[in-house]
Formats: C-alpha cells, sequence, structure tokens
C-alpha cells in the first residue's frame, strides 16, 4: 500500500483501512470469478488501484456529486474512487450479475455507504449522473452512445467522461468524432506501467 500514500500522501487512516481491506477482499474475490487476469494480482495496488485512482490526479468530485461506473467488472476503477472520495455518491454497474454481487459483498466488507452496484446494461440505464468514469470496456465511438444521455443538465466544466485508456487513441479518437482531451497518467505516476497509459476526458458538453 506504500505506493498509494507515495502518490496521494493525505489519505486518512480509515482510506488506508479501506484500501487494505480491499486488497484482501479482492484477492479472496479474484481466486473464485478472475475479476483481473492471475498474473496481475502481485500488483494489485499499483496496477489496479492506483490505476483507478489515475482519473482523481485529473478531476476532484465535489462533495454530492454523483458518478456512475460503467463496466465495473470487479469494482475498477469505483471502489477506489469511492474511498478517495467518500462524500460522492457511486453507481457501479455491469451486465454481468456475478461480477456484481462481488463488488456488492467488497463495499459492504468495507462499509462503504457511498456505492451502489447494480446488475445492467450501460445502454439500459436511466438515471442522470454528474460525471460517468470507466476503464477497458468498449471502443469510445460506441461506449459513448451508451452514456451521452446520461448526464444530469447542470454540468459544469469538469463533467463529463473520464475514460482509462492505453496505446495510441488517436483513431479511436477521431472515429468517435468526439471532442476529447487527453492526460497522460505517466505525468503524474513514475512507474513503467503508466507509460503509455491515459484519462480520456470527454466533456458534457461536446458539439
Ligand atoms: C475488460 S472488463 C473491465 C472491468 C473493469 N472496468 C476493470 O477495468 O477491471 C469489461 C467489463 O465490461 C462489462 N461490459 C461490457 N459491455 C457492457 C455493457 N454494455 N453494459 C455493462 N457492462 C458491460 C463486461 O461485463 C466486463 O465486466
Amino acid at each position: 500500500m506504500d505506493i498509494l500514500n507515495r502518490y496521494f500522501p493525505d489519505l486518512t487512516d480509515q482510506q488506508q483501512r479501506h484500501f487494505a481491506q480491499l486488497d484482501t477482499e479482492f484477492r479472496g474475490w479474484n481466486e473464485r470469478l478472475n475479476l483481473v487476469a492471475r498474473t496481475d494480482v502481485d500488483n494489485l495496488a499499483e496496477r489496479h488501484f492506483l490505476h483507478s485512482l489515475g482519473i482523481a490526479k485529473v478531476v476532484q468530485f465535489p462533495a454530492g456529486s454523483s458518478v456512475l461506473d460503467v463496466g465495473t467488472g470487479g469494482g475498477l476503477p469505483g471502489l477506489p474512487l469511492a474511498i478517495l472520495f467518500p462524500e460522492t455518491k457511486f453507481h457501479l454497474v455491469d451486465s454481468i450479475g456475478k461480477k456484481i454481487h462481488a463488488v456488492q459483498e467488497m463495499a459492504a466488507a468495507l462499509g462503504l455507504h457511498n456505492v451502489t452496484a447494480e446488475q445492467i446494461r450501460a445502454e439500459q440505464l436511466r438515471t442522470k449522473y454528474d460525471y460517468v468514469v470507466s476503464r477497458a470496456v468498449a471502443r469510445l465511438a460506441t461506449f459513448h452512445t451508451w452514456i451521452a444521455h446520461r448526464y444530469k443538465p447542470q454540468g459544469d466544466a469538469t463533467s463529463g467522461l473520464y475514460y482509462l485508456k492505453g496505446g495510441d487513441l488517436t483513431e479511436e479518437i477521431e472515429e468517435s468524432g468526439l471532442k476529447a482531451r487527453l492526460f497522460d497518467l505517466s505525468d503524474f505516476y513514475a512507474e513503467e506501467f503508466f507509460e503509455t497509459k491515459k484519462v480520456v476526458f470527454v466533456p458534457v458538453t461536446n458539439k
């Protein structure tokens, strides 16, 4: 967990406890469900928790705001972000029920009162949110059609989609026709893993 403290030095005792608990819980569920590649589990804090928190290097979710995590799988990036922003409401969705069950159990074990998790396809959601986050779900063009109408009308300049992606995204962004801003995680994190990793920000107002 040292790596989390290094990049997020202001974590409270409770947040540090939550990350340690999440580490234990996640490993347990991963044995059963393969939530992330087995080979990655040794680097859970770096490749999954710190990666998820990359979004917090580019946006601060205000208290009382609401965030949708689409295709959350085993709760990434939603659970680490919910620990970091305890005053923000997170709704984590995935089409696969057993993953959502694991997320519900993990959130309950940690006592995260700002997390709800639901088995539902993104296309079927009707609620509105201030922000959408995601990692590794679908190409931007497809993904954006699922969530384009999921935003509350009163958003500000920071409202929109924060999508964790890797590699060369030029073609993918061009294909989507969206105005996107890219943030390099290597500007924040020194580890080699983050060399090609980015946060793609697509603002709500995208005309
Ligand atoms: C590669 S996994 C990524 C999981 C997690 N975000 C992570 O980074 O570890 C993609 C997830 O997206 C979910 N998914 C794909 N299409 C979806 C849709 N239309 N609605 C909801 N979930 C979807 C899948 O069930 C799967 O759990």
